[in-house]
This record gives structure tokens, C-alpha cells and sequence, in this order.
């Protein structure tokens, strides 16, 4: 390994990633951007701060203003072709994914430095539109950080359990293009 390219790169990813290329084609994706579109999105909001990203949950709603977890609209059947891929990725059966997080990620939007909230447990998400970069890092006892990076192609899909999911944080930078993703997510064994 060449001393230009220091330890931060040669980590290989965290075990509890799969990823599949291309779960969807051109014209389904097309459709699904006009569907999230039309479904009511709102800026993403955290106590008093407001973030740039718009969001809608289906399923499940967690709010992070008030930390409330309950249930919400059905997922709708526009998502749930996809929601079988999703699944299938992960080994699941599609029912286990009871959550669909619709988010749009217009020029300048990001998603900070978190792992998602424990009430979940499989994480399965879908990217469309530009392509992006989900950053992972894990904090090591010398108070230093291990990071990695997945590169998220236009229409694939990733998978994060187990290690990636539940001790590494992940993020995605704020881009110069837009971008679309659509979480599914089973709940953690005591929601159930
Ligand atoms: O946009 C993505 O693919 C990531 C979204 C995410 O990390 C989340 O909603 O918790
Ligand atoms: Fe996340």
C-alpha cells in the first residue's frame, strides 16, 4: 500500500454491508422520483432545527422534534415492487419492512454524522438520481476515528445490519445534484 494513501483508505468496509446494482431500471426509477415527489415531503426537522432534505415516512414514523415513535400511513402500493427487492436483498421477507422513509436531497442537502434510531433494526435503501457516497466511521479507543466509504450508484440498493448498522455512524455530504433514496426498515426484536 503506498504511504500516499494513509490507513484512513485501506480499510475495507465494515462487515453488515450488501449491496446490488441496478434493482431497478431507468423508466421505474423515473416513475418512483415523480411518486416521492407528489408525496407530500417536508423538511426534515430536529427539535428546533430544520434541515434541508425533505422527508415522509410511511409505515412507522419516528419524530425526532418530540422522539415519538407510532404508526402511520399504510406504505403505499407504489412502493411495494420495490419493497420486495428491498427485502430480498436483505434475506427478509417483505413484510418484515414495515417502514419506508421517502427523503429528496436537493443541491446543498446532506444527511449529518448518525446511526438510526434503535426502535429499527435492518436498514435497506435505495438510491436514485445522482449517484453519492455514504461516509461510515466508527469512533476507536484512542479517541481517533475509523472511516470508510460506500459509493452508492444510481439505482442500487445497499443493506446495512449488524456491525455497519449498529456501530458505525454514517453520513452522506451535501451534493451539487439531486438526489432521491427510499429507506426500508424492519423493527428491532423488543417493537415487535
Ligand atoms: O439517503 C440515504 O441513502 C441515507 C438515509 C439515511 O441514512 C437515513 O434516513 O437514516
Ligand atoms: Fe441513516
Amino acid at each position: 500500500m503506498s504511504a500516499l494513501f494513509p490507513a484512513l483508505f485501506e480499510e475495507s468496509l465494515p462487515r453488515g454491508i450488501e449491496q446490488a446494482k441496478n434493482i431497478l431500471g431507468p423508466r421505474e426509477e423515473a416513475d418512483l422520483i415523480r411518486f416521492v415527489d407528489a408525496a407530500g415531503l417536508a423538511p426534515f426537522r430536529f427539535r428546533q432545527w430544520q434541515g434541508r432534505r425533505l422527508t415522509r415516512s410511511f409505515g412507522w414514523r419516528y419524530d425526532f422534534t418530540d422522539s415519538s415513535f407510532a404508526e402511520t400511513e399504510a406504505i403505499p402500493d407504489w412502493l411495494l415492487p420495490l419493497r420486495a427487492r428491498a427485502a430480498a436483498l436483505a434475506g427478509l421477507e417483505a413484510d418484515a419492512l414495515v417502514q419506508a422513509l421517502a427523503i429528496r436531497y436537493d443541491p446543498g442537502a446532506r444527511i449529518g454524522w448518525h446511526r438510526d434510531r434503535p426502535v429499527f433494526e435492518n436498514v435497506v435503501g435505495v438510491s436514485l438520481g445522482a449517484p453519492a457516497v455514504l461516509r461510515l466511521r466508527r469512533r476507536r479507543a484512542d479517541g481517533k476515528f475509523d472511516r470508510a466509504e460506500l459509493p452508492l450508484a444510481q439505482r442500487g440498493a445497499y443493506h446495512l445490519c449488524g456491525e455497519a448498522r449498529h456501530l458505525w455512524e454514517h453520513s452522506i455530504a451535501p451534493m451539487d445534484a439531486p438526489r432521491w433514496s427510499i429507506t426500508f426498515r424492519s423493527l428491532a426484536e423488543q417493537r415487535r
